[in-house]
């Protein structure tokens, strides 16, 4: 059971308000000049990864107060309960424990008194032998010749996990080529199909449930063209694994339960990567590389599990979002990262953190009258300077964003890292700073304009600073750091579900949707107008009919 109580009404809450007027009024700027330990005081260096918080609207009021508010919302006993395998995810009677799936240390962690560690070190030592066979070019197609090419199929936590944990891991790749299909339109399967040779493919259907619609049917498409190319059914166990909790419908499908990766009710989609659903990482990055990355993550998980929450990343990073959406009424987050690789890390935690937190009723079943989760977006640097960094510069909106970069280049290309780097460094300092009428007024007398000229271009020109920013600086990216760097965005998600008391952990939004398509998909089955929905429904369907 996770605490129930309702964060405006703590002391904390009250106190941060008051403390929000004139925060609001502060800027950034003087509060650095005001004190040179600033940087001191509001980073924290952990393993390799450097988390500078000190560019936030905040002092050390805001700090402790930030932190009152936690632990007046008990956050330590509920980090406890999810540590210790209690079912917080209560709407589902389901415990929360992707923890356990990087438990490198081993120790014992209890669902309904039996300890799950043995069965998840049996899996990931099937894992590894799995991953090596393939590897090595051991386990052979049924005409003899090894695995070239991998397709994972799957979707939302069963694809945007591996997507990107293979994409930021790239530099470690081995000689598989992965593929990965999700979408229903069939244009994703057959994009990918024509990349292959069905006697060198091993597919890999990811599913926690087996039943998700768009998963069954790829799976079910990528089966018939397999046998379409001449395979017999028995050479579906070569081709075939499935990556599941559901091991009956596993072997309804036909693929042999040998071939079954297994894991547990007590990991969440979204969560799932650092599971089974992470095969297709070890496959593409070698199962050394994959445990380093569970190493990473537990790293961190004991880091939020044990450290003061004046110290903890995690606490500190979920702190800040409520500062800014419940305080400053922000309503989005930046995820920045400068680093190619990490091109779908925004994306994957669009699903991790907007599915877990995007809910307006509390644990005690109410409607909340404060905002929740916020809305999840980010592209790499520089790439997104050059496209939206404009409304974050000098638009209208208040944007937190989270800067991320590695200090070291895994292609070190020329000065090509040094001037993504200083870009990474300019701009939470443009942000921080801005640039004042009189600064843009004496540049534009500099470059020749005349007075009028000035007059009328220096309001376009002045930036306004005071944005906030977090820079997360990494040695480099690797299987551990990055590891370590994922399980603290999903503990920051952890923190902030817990103070707004709501459940992170369930996604019943998502099934209105899916349920009204299983209504639609027959009336599209016949050419016959439909006129059971709405005016619009009815209107789009009919015109579709028409067309297709
Ligand atoms: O792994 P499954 O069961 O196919 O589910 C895929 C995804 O569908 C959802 O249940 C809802 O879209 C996600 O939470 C989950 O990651």
């Amino acid at each position: 059971m996770l605490p129930k109580i309702d964060f405006t009404t703590t002391a904390a809450y009250q106190y941060l308000t008051d403390h929000f007027i004139s925060m609001s009024e502060t800027d950034l700027k003087h509060l650095f000049k005001d004190d040179p330990e600033r940087f001191k005081k509001f980073s924290i260096l952990f393993e390799d990864i450097l988390f500078d918080f000190s560019k936030n609207r905040i002092d050390d009021t805001t700090l402790a107060l930030l932190v009152q508010l936690a632990k007046e919302c008990k956050l330590d006993e509920a980090i406890k309960a999810m540590f210790k395998g209690n079912k917080i995810n209560q709407t589902e009677g389901r415990e929360v424990l992707h923890v356990a799936l990087r438990n490198q240390s081993n120790t014992p962690i209890l669902v309904e008194g039996k300890d799950v560690m043995p069965e998840v070190n049996a899996v990931l030592a099937k894992m590894e032998r799995f991953s090596n066979a393939i590897i090595s070019g051991n386990w052979k197609g049924y005409t003899g010749k090894p695995i070239t090419d991998v397709v994972n199929i799957g979707i939302g936590g069963s694809d945007l996990g591996p997507v990107m944990v293979t994409e930021a891991l790239k530099a470690y790749k081995t000689h598989l080529n992965l593929h990965f299909v999700s979408n229903i339109d069939g244009t994703h399967l057959a994009e990918a199909l024509k990349l292959i040779n069905p006697e060198t493919t091993l597919f890999l259907v990811a599913s926690k449930t087996f039943t998700t619609q768009e998963t069954m049917t790829n799976a079910h498409s990528a089966r018939a063209w397999f046998l379409d190319s001449g395979a017999q059914v028995e050479d579906i166990a070569k081709h075939f694994a499935a990556l599941s909790t559901n091991a009956k419908d596993v072997a309804a499908f036909g693929i042999d339960t040998e071939n079954m990766f297994e894991f547990w009710d007590w990991v969440g989609g979204r969560y799932s990567l650092w599971s089974a659903i992470g095969l297709s990482i070890s496959l593409g990055i070698g199962y050394a590389n994959f445990k380093q990355l569970l190493a990473g993550a537990h790293a961190a998980d004991q880091h939020f599990e044990q450290t003061a929450f004046e110290e903890n990343i995690p606490v500190i990073l979920g702190l800040l979002g409520i500062w800014y959406i419940n305080f400053f009424g922000a309503e989005t987050q930046a995820i920045l990262p400068y680093d190619q690789y990490m091109h779908r890390f925004a994306a994957y935690f669009q699903q991790g953190d907007m599915e877990s937190n995007g809910k307006h009723v509390d644990r005690n079943g109410k409607a909340v009258d404060y905002e929740t989760g916020p809305i999840i977006w980010g592209e790499p640097g520089t790439n997104g300077q050059h496209a939206f960094y404009q409304l974050i510069h000098q638009g209208t909106r208040l944007i937190p964003c989270d800067f991320i970069a590695p200090a070291q280049s895994l292609n070190p290309l020329g000065n090509h890292h040094p001037i993504l780097l200083s870009n990474f460094f300019a701009q939470t300092e443009a942000l921080m700073n801005g640039k004042s009428e009189e600064t843009v007024k004496e540049e534009l007398k500099d470059s020749g304009k005349s007075e009028e000229q000035i007059a009328e271009l220096a309001p376009f020109k002045v930036f306004d600073g005071n944005r906030p920013t977090n820079s997360i600086l990494l040695k480099k990216i690797t299987p551990f750091s990055l590891g370590s760097l994922i399980a603290m965005y999903e503990h920051k998600i952890f923190v902030q579900g817990i103070i707004w008391n709501i459940y992170s952990f369930d996604q019943w939004g998502v099934e209105l949707g899916k349920q009204l398509a299983q209504k639609i998909q027959p009336e599209l089955a016949t050419d016959q107008q439909i006129n059971s929905h709405d005016s619009s429904t009815n209107g789009l369907i009919n015109q579709y009919k028409n067309w297709r």
